[in-house]
């Protein structure tokens, strides 16, 4: 398999091109919903869920715990089909695409990677070739594959443990090795699930510094990035989605999302929020003795 550039600015994923490869006409979102809902066992997970993401943009998914924030993760990355509405996938309509084709362009990252053995950083990025948890023992990474492992490596600081064993890896080094592994087939989208939890504050914070440059190396790259933390957030976020009850409370440009307005109605708490060089920090505002809300 070749090893396409995910900066291709719009068109296949190359290196697959044919009649099954999503596509997506130039301008056209990489993922849009409309009027999505998910009912399971009869109760809303998510209710009315419209939304556009495209090249370029890289989106945060925020609310609190229950918010819904992993089903519409799941949605984006072909992995469950909505009750209702209409999920397009790289150009493609979820239920009417075989999805395990979809998903082979799309970087998801699994916090819970299932590796057992002692793999290299190395090893285990160079699974993301051929998409398994181990390395497919018939088959020698091409020499451009290699270049890749090694340049991606490098973009997320494990350079100086590509030669360690993921047995004795840092759940942080686990973090970005999963990355680099996820960008192994230069997917057009990367999907982050709560990506720095349990990180100690030097993790999260090369975890960060790494999405930063990779967004900047990769303009055309697009991605959604879960949590429930502002200060996990990138400073390259461009777009926020914030969800409450299965439902949005807001999306959009990121700066007139992050309100102390918006945030504090998601999470239902007065909440003051704040940007300082690009990073975002939250705090419960003073208790309403005075029964004010915060303003927008
Ligand atoms: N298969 C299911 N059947 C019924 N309810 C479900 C199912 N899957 C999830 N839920 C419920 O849907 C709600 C949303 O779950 P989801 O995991 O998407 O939230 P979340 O925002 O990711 O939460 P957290 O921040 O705690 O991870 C939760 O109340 C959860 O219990």
């Amino acid at each position: 398999m070749s090893t396409p550039d995910p900066r291709t600015p719009s068109g296949p994923p190359t290196g697959t091109a044919g009649p099954t490869t999503p596509a997506g006409p130039a301008g056209e979102p990489l993922l849009r919903t409309r009027a999505v809902d998910v009912v399971r066992d009869g109760r809303h997970l998510l209710r009315g869920i419209d939304l556009a993401i495209h090249p370029g943009e890289h989106w945060a998914l925020l609310g609190p715990n229950g918010a819904g924030k992993s089903t519409l993760l799941a949605l984006l990355g072909a992995v469950s089909h909505p009750t209702r509405g209409e999920v397009d996938v790289l150009g493609r309509r979820l239920g009417r695409v075989d999805v395990r084709g979809l998903r082979a362009h799309l970087g998801h990252v699994n916090p819970r990677h299932p590796l057992r053995s002692p793999l290299t950083v190395r090893e285990v990025v160079l699974t993301g070739t051929t998409g398994t948890i181990e390395p497919d023992l018939h088959r020698k990474p091409a020499p451009e594959e290699l270049d890749r492992a090694e340049r991606l490596i490098d973009t997320l600081g494990m350079t100086a443990a590509a030669e360690s064993a993921w047995t004795t890896l840092s759940q942080g080094e686990r973090g970005r090795a999963l990355i680099a592994r996820a960008l192994m087939p230069s997917p057009r989208l990367l999907l982050l699930d709560e990506p720095a939890t349990g990180l100690d504050l030097t993790a999260r914070e090369l975890l960060l510094d790494s999405l930063d440059l990779l967004r900047h190396q990769h303009p055309e790259l697009a991605s959604v990035l879960v949590t429930h933390h502002l200060e996990e957030l990138p400073e390259s976020t461009t777009h926020a989605l914030l969800l409450r009850g299965g439902e949005t409370v807001a999306a959009g440009p990121v700066d007139e999302v992050m309100t102390t307005g918006l945030v504090s109605a998601t999470f239902g708490h007065p909440i003051r929020i704040t940007r300082h060089e690009g990073r975002w920090t939250a705090r419960a505002a003073a208790p309403r003795r005075s029964g004010r809300t915060p303003a927008v």
